[in-house]
């Protein structure tokens, strides 16, 4: 099949380009940028990725003519405007942005500080957490970002089973600078990153919403969660660590029990009692290495979740959801191994 791709000169484009280009059921990736901008050479822009296409301006209708599915990997706020004509005539889109992740207008107004998508558009959205959900007749893919994606696949198992005492989740998670994407700013400078640790957006991160809302159809007794994040000195990678108390009742084989249950039989999430994973053994995959322990002296369990995020947290993800969409075996264009050594 042919796939439209809007947004390849970024660095989650990028990689999901690659991606598209080498997954056996796409004959043809067709790109786009800007709609005011002439046809552009790609190898002009990004020549690392060798490639003979050619950018054509933005274009709905030849968009809709010669693709069967389109892909946003877009800046925030682009596809409120641009997404309309596809979800007006349901023509099927995978988005990366947040745009249409949160069902609450209010919420996204106030997270993300734009306005939000018409809520008639936003009931047609899916929330495309891959590992947990199948898109089936969903034509509008809203993809996690890329601190929800890990933060949600570490607390599944004790969220879903009610293991832990809800109010008293803390994640402290990191992430490479290319989660900031490609446009660089005072905060991603090399000689503030090189050689530091930057915590940034606390307790104003635009995730934050987006893991309660998930958390909450998971156990509506969910209030909240204390959530930071920091900025590495790295390119790629995300870790997310979580804690929450146990309830007073529950033993390490109620939690050993619950991610064996959870991940046994998926492909991408590999949970590992009592061996923490590292950012590397996921760097250039679409794995979710996770660590778990339940500490017997406090009683917390502190779950340690590694991701690629341009991979897992993004474009991986995304194919994840084409496959399912297009029912495609899950792991179709997804053999990709870590960086080594
Ligand atoms: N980076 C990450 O790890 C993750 C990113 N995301 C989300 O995915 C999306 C892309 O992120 P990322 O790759 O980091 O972003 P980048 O800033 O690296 O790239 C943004 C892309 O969007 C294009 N673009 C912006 N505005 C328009 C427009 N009006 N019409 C057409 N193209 C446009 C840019 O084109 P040009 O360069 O020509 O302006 C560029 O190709 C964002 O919404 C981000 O929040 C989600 C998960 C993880
Ligand atoms: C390091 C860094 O800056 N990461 C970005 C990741 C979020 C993102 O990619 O944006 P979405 O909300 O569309 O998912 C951030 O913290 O805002």
């Amino acid at each position: 099949m042919n796939v439209g791709l809007v947004g390849v000169t970024g660095y989650s484009g990028s990689v999901l380009y690659e991606l598209l280009r080498r997954h056996p059921n796409v004959d043809q990736v067709n790109l786009y940028g800007h709609a005011q901008k002439v046809a552009q050479s790609l190898n002009e822009v990004l020549p690392q990725l060798r490639s003979r296409s050619s950018i054509l301006p933005y274009d709905p209708v030849e968009i809709t003519k010669n693709n069967q599915v389109v892909f946003f990997a877009t800046s925030a706020g682009v596809t409120t405007n641009l997404a309309t004509p596809f979800i007006e005539a349901g023509f099927p889109v995978i988005d990366l942005a947040g745009d249409f992740r949160l069902k609450s207008r209010e919420t996204y107004k106030k997270w993300y500080k734009k306005s939000a998508p018409k809520t008639e558009y936003l009931e047609k959205s899916h929330y495309g957490l891959a590992d947990f959900y199948e898109v089936n007749d969903a034509k509008y893919v809203a993809n996690p970002g890329c601190y929800a994606t890990a933060t949600l696949l570490a607390l599944a198992p004790l969220i879903q089973n009610h293991l832990v005492d809800t109010s008293s989740i803390v994640v402290d998670a990191k992430s490479g600078t290319s989660g900031a994407g490609k446009k660089p700013n005072e905060m991603t400078h090399f000689t503030k990153t090189n050689e530091n640790l930057q915590l940034y957006k606390v307790n104003q991160h635009q995730h934050i919403p987006e893991i309660v809302q998930q958390l909450q159809i998971w156990d509506k007794s969910v209030p909240y969660i204390q959530f930071t994040t920091t900025l590495l000195p790295l390119t790629r990678g995300i870790m997310a660590s979580c804690y929450a108390k146990a309830k007073p009742e529950i033993t390490e084989d109620d939690v050993r029990n619950a991610f064996i249950r959870t991940y046994s039989d998926d492909t991408f999430v590999n949970a590992t009692e009592g061996v923490f994973p590292t950012l590397k053994q996921v760097v250039g995959t679409n794995f979710c290495d996770i660590g778990y322990q339940l500490n017997p002296v406090t009683h917390q369990i502190v779950i340690v979740s590694v991701i690629d995020n341009l991979l897992k947290g993004a474009a991986g993800q995304a194919i994840q959801n084409f496959n399912s969409m297009f029912n495609y075996t899950p792991e179709t264009g997804l053999d990709l191994t870590p960086v080594l050594p």
